[in-house]
């Protein structure tokens, strides 16, 4: 046995293909409010498919790696052009990922039923987000930029086994999904989330949100099996992020994009406070279940923001 403080983490896995889903509820309806107001917050799809992105695993990193802010364009406002430059508006996501294994041959979707035997287990996510670059270049094709430029993960994958004592009901699904999507029990874990930052210099580090896994409404394996309905083939390795989990109070919420409401309300850190992270930050997500008597860690998922290229 090691003391893991005397040990280098390495990632737990090759990782293949990264996609990353967007499967909380309450953070899609917080994200649409923002961006298209509260009429049209959720598109209609939203209920019938776990929307999803193709993310970019060559940045993806093991905690503790930092992540140098990045430069890009960001959103021009009125009739401004866009400007170039350092992310003004850099992010965390508190996310969960699960990691595929065995997986599909291509032309062989997995039933959703079935999808389990395919997850291997679970990690802590951090899907690092440049909310200006991202909401200048998102349109119509997706996230790029914004995002590709880092993903952190926690060091050790916890299996589903691991995870069964603490499994518990999905949230109910209205409207019922298609049949593809309908599973005979449907099924999410109770698992503690928090984030804290430790700015610059400091010692101490703030909480700043503390969220559950089990506020997702689309299930991981729900969007196993919608990811390779088409044939696509998932393999060992592969990487599918759960989406910002947000809960339902405000002091659950898995971004600082909602936390501070788009830059418009400062989040109290100590005797400090941020809209975005600031270089220096570190930003460190733990996450675990609490058992009678014992507990499944999942240890940290942490970066420091190092400030941009010149
Ligand atoms: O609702 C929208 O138009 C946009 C939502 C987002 O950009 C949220 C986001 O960053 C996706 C994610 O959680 O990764
Ligand atoms: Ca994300
Ligand atoms: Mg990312």
């Amino acid at each position: 046995m090691l003391v893991q403080d005397k040990v280098q983490m390495l990632l737990p896995i090759a990782i293949g293909d990264y996609t990353d889903f967007f499967s909380s509820m309450y953070h899609a309806r917080n994200c649409g409010i923002m961006f298209r107001g509260p009429e049209n917050a959720i598109n209609p799809n939203w209920f019938h498919l776990p929307i999803a992105y193709h993310g970019r695993a060559s940045s993806i990193v093991i905690s503790g790696t930092d992540i140098i802010r990045p430069r890009g364009q960001g959103h021009p406002s009125g009739n401004s052009p866009p400007y170039f430059g350092p992310s003004r508006k850099l992010d965390f996501e508190l996310e969960m990922a699960a990691v595929v294994g065995p997986g599909n041959e291509l032309g062989k979707p997995i039933d959703v039923n079935e999808a389990a035997d395919h997850i291997f287990g679970v990690v802590l996510m951090n899907d690092w987000s440049a909310r200006d670059i991202q909401a200048w270049e998102y349109v119509p094709l997706g996230p790029f930029l914004g995002k590709s430029f880092g993903t952190t993960i926690s060091p050790w994958i916890v299996t589903l086994d691991a995870l069964e004592p603490f499994s518990c009901e999905a949230p109910k699904q209205e409207p019922p999904s298609l049949p593809y999507l309908a599973e005979k029990t449907s099924r999410n874990y109770d698992i503690n989330l928090e984030v804290s930052i430790r700015p610059a210099g400091q010692g101490d580090s703030h909480v700043v949100t503390k969220s559950n896994f089990k506020h997702l409404y689309w299930t991981i394996t729900q969007q196993l099996a919608h990811h390779t309905i088409n044939g696509c083939n998932l393999r060992p390795g592969d990487l599918l992020g759960t989406g910002t989990i947000s809960g339902p109070e405000p002091d659950s919420l898995g971004c600082l994009l909602e936390l501070s409401w788009n830059g418009t309300k400062s989040v109290t850190l100590g005797g400090t406070s941020r809209k975005f992270l600031e270089d220096g930050d570190e930003v460190i997500f733990s996450g675990f279940c609490k058992g009678n008597g014992y507990i499944v860690g999942f240890g940290s998922c942490s970066g420091k923001i190092l400030p941009s290229l010149p």
